[in-house]
């Protein structure tokens, strides 16, 4: 198994005072490999749930196992470590650093990993996303899907065992969110990686080995 979470926990303080509980999940669990497609209502809590798998939060309680490590017995930069080793992240926003050029955002995905930068498999994965002859594009000359498919080729160059994608589809006319979605699962599949994706598409689940509902997984959600 890739990923085991186990009784997780995770609260926020309220702006109004007292404490929120988002999520509440007894169990997820995720293979090697597996495609996954996770859907629920908006404020559901499924970035939250992005977020502990990648490290970027810490739960209140319980056990997030990952490729054989316990996260929740990592300091942040500890966390910040195995992130960059383990895991890709295809953020809704996609966090493409401005004054840097396709080619060298790709580039830092590779940076802060175990693995060497690899020039070539940056323009590789740049050359698989559509965008070899933008590659010394900054972000803000390209397009939204074109900068859409750059933070795909970034998430997956420091070769993720698993690629988390928070609504990578969102952004992009149908027939674009097709074409993305195709390159996810297929840079997946090819690489060995496995994918956790949010999208409100029930036709871009359909398209993944399974999906779950977060309202399946999360108490918080149900009360029961
Ligand atoms: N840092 C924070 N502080 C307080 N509350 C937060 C924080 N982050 C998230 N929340 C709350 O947690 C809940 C879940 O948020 P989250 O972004 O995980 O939902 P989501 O399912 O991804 O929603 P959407 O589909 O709209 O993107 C929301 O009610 C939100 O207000």
């Amino acid at each position: 198994m890739l990923l085991e979470i186990r009784e997780l926990t995770k609260t926020f303080d309220q702006p109004g005072g007292g404490r929120l509980t988002v999520l509440d999940v007894p169990e997820f669990l995720i293979d090697d490999g597996q495609q996954m497609a996770l859907i629920g209502t908006s404020g559901g809590g499924k970035t939250t749930l992005l977020h502990l798998i990648a490290g970027l939060l810490a739960p209140d309680n319980g056990s997030i196992r990952l490729a054989g490590t316990e996260l929740t017995r990592l300091s942040e930069q500890g966390r910040d470590r195995f992130r960059a080793a383990t895991v890709g992240y295809v953020f809704q926003t996609f966090n493409l650093l401005p004054a840097f050029t396709a080619l060298e955002n790709v580039r830092l995905g590779m940076t802060f990993g175990p693995n060497r930068v690899d020039p070539k498999r940056a323009m590789d994965l740049l050359d698989k996303v559509g965008l070899a002859d933008r590659a010394g594009y900054r972000p803000g000359q390209l397009s939204v899907g074109q900068q859409q498919r750059v933070a795909i080729a970034r998430a997956l160059a420091g070769r993720p065992k698993i690629l988390l994608a928070d609504e990578p589809t969102a952004n992009v006319d149908p027939s674009s969110a097709q074409t993305v979605l195709d390159l996810i699962r297929g840079s997946c599949r090819d690489e060995g990686i496995a994918l956790l994706m949010v999208t409100h598409s029930m036709e871009i689940a359909a398209m993944t080995d399974t999906t779950v509902r977060l309202e399946d997984i999360n108490r918080a959600l149900t009360g029961v």
